[in-house]
């Protein structure tokens, strides 16, 4: 079967790379589409767009996924992942209470509108304890919280200077884990490889320059992660776990995952795993069988 499938993206990073050159290595037609470029009708879809089998939001801003998301739908274009799930991921708070409602460990987190009600939060958590920007990634503007001097400066200043956004207060408990977490790539629930992330910083994350290395979900991880990935609607994923003395605690769900530093980590090819995965997509969707002469 070959396809027609849209890469809707901004910027190509080394990810995008690897899904375009698996895509062209099965002789699938690609369509690259600048979201920077383009334009989205409410009413009619773009005639470029009239017969992709599949869409791939890689799309590295937020606001841009989203809304891109809900074009395609409306279009009545598949597209991965799904506005739904976008729409749970892209934003902290409602990440946080999608894992509490379906039963996921998750840090205990509180959220507060003001710099007074924050401060009662935190100081209900007690210090150390972390604030978090509601929107956001690569572990940006993060603030490990050790005192109440501390608090209440980041809460002035995050009150008076921030966007609005961040005066969404977003407060969690600091989980005291081993120096490392895990972050594990799924597609509909199943893993397809997983990585630990070291490092001496209590942010961890690959894009802060923490080490990799492979990680095996055990059955307690793959149950999680399976869930975690329900609880979001599904798609393929990037599930972030914590250890905790009393079992793993997921602290985030990513809707555009990144996989370079994943597959610098491990065997598997977590390119070729995607494409897989478009192919039953499109194949769901009533994809034409397209005979290829051998
Ligand atoms: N409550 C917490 N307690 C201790 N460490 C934490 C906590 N929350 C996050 N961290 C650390 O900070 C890192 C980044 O956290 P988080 O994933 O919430 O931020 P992010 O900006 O969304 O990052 P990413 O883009 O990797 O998802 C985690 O990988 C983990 O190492």
């Amino acid at each position: 079967m070959t396809l027609k499938v849209g890469i809707l993206y901004s910027r190509i990073r080394k990810d995008e790379k690897l899904l375009l050159s698996e895509l062209r290595e099965r002789d699938h037609e690609v369509e690259k589409i600048d979201v920077r470029k383009q334009t989205f009708d409410i009413g009619e879809a773009p005639e470029a767009f009239a017969d992709l089998d599949v869409v791939v939001d890689r799309c590295l801003a937020t606001s841009r996924s989203l809304y891109a998301t809900q074009f395609f739908e409306a279009y009545g274009i598949p597209v991965v992942n799904s506005n739904e799930t976008a729409d749970i991921c892209a934003d902290k708070v409602k990440n946080s209470l999608a894992l509490e409602k379906a039963g996921v460990p998750t840090p205990a987190t509180k959220v507060a509108f003001t710099k007074e009600t924050a401060l009662e939060a935190i100081e209900d958590f007690g210090y150390p304890c972390v604030l978090k920007p509601v929107v956001g990634s690569w572990g940006r503007l993060m603030a490990k919280i050790d005192s109440r001097d501390a608090a209440e400066a980041i809460l002035e200043h995050k009150a008076t200077l921030g966007h609005y956004e961040h005066k969404v207060f977003y407060v969690q408990e600091f989980v005291e884990k081993p120096g490392r977490d895990i972050r594990v790539v799924a597609i509909d629930g199943e893993p397809v490889a997983g990585m630990v992330r070291s490092s001496d910083h209590w942010i961890t994350n690959a894009a802060k320059g923490a080490e990799t290395d492979v990680f095996e979900p055990d059955d307690e991880a793959a149950e999680l992660v399976e869930k975690a990935s329900d609880a979001v609607g599904g798609g393929l994923l990037g599930i972030d776990l914590m250890e905790t003395a009393d079992g793993y605690t997921v602290h985030e769900v990513n809707h555009t995952v990144e996989f370079k530093a994943l597959n610098d980590a491990v065997e598997t090819d977590v390119a070729s795993t995607v494409v897989d995965w478009l192919e039953e997509k499109a194949a769901e969707n009533g994809a034409e069988e397209v005979e290829v002469t051998p």
